[in-house]
């Protein structure tokens, strides 16, 4: 099955983002909340573009099956993870002023571009294997550090969201489109969609710790 490989391919990625510097503090509470709110900020504008690729996927295949997948992964992302960011906003007084006046990150932008790039040069497979990670990843993630949990409320809350039932099953629904979507011929491009950003998410982790900014 194509997602087995891909995750056999992507082990090394995959722990070093589980074991990252920034995962770890965030469980154990010792993740300075100015280093949250900067991932919080910068994920405002991944989850955007996020769905953004969701939409322009649907749009792009005949595929009507895969386009109301697609579809229903947006909204369960606007109506779970989304709709949590807003109560973090709140919290640490997140503003969309400050949103506004915050540009998007070197690394971000690249990850992001990278999601745009697998659409239009390997098609909606290529961005579905692209946007995979993005829930795979993070529900694996959060599996893990539930088991110990972080003594920081809104740590605690973060890890909450990708255990929850909605966003365990958005996952599982994504995970069967990407194996329904890889066929022989595609299965290459589709795991360089997958590894690249794979390696992305762990380089995201990096970025938020490093506060990282242009230095154009
Ligand atoms: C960068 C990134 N990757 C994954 C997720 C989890 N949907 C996220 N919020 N941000």
């Amino acid at each position: 099955m194509f997602t087995d490989d891909a995750h056999t391919a992507t082990l090394a990625s995959w722990n070093a983002s589980k074991h990252h510097p920034f995962i770890q503090a965030l469980q154990a509470g010792t993740l300075p909340l100015s280093t949250f709110r900067y991932y919080l900020i910068q994920d405002h504008y991944y989850l955007q573009a996020f769905a953004k690729v969701h939409e322009l996927a649907a749009q792009q295949t005949t595929d009507a099956a895969a386009a109301a997948q697609l579809r229903a992964g947006a909204q369960s992302l606007e109506d779970g993870e989304v709709a949590n960011r807003q109560t973090f906003y709140r919290e640490l007084d997140i503003t969309p002023a400050e949103i506004a006046a915050t540009p998007v990150a070197p690394t971000n932008y690249a990850y992001t571009s990278h999601l745009y790039r697998m659409l239009v040069t390997a098609g909606t497979p290529g961005a579905i294997a692209g946007l995979l990670p993005c829930y795979w990843l993070y529900a694996e993630i959060g599996a893990e550090l539930a088991r110990t949990g972080s003594p920081v409320p809104i740590y605690q809350t973060w890890i909450d969201t990708y255990t929850a039932n909605d966003y365990t099953d958005a996952m599982t629904a994504q995970l069967a489109l990407t194996n329904r979507v890889a066929t022989p011929e595609n299965t290459s491009a589709l795991l360089a969609a997958f590894q690249k950003s794979s390696w992305y998410e762990c380089h995201f982790w990096q970025m938020a710790l490093d506060h990282e900014t242009w230095q154009l």
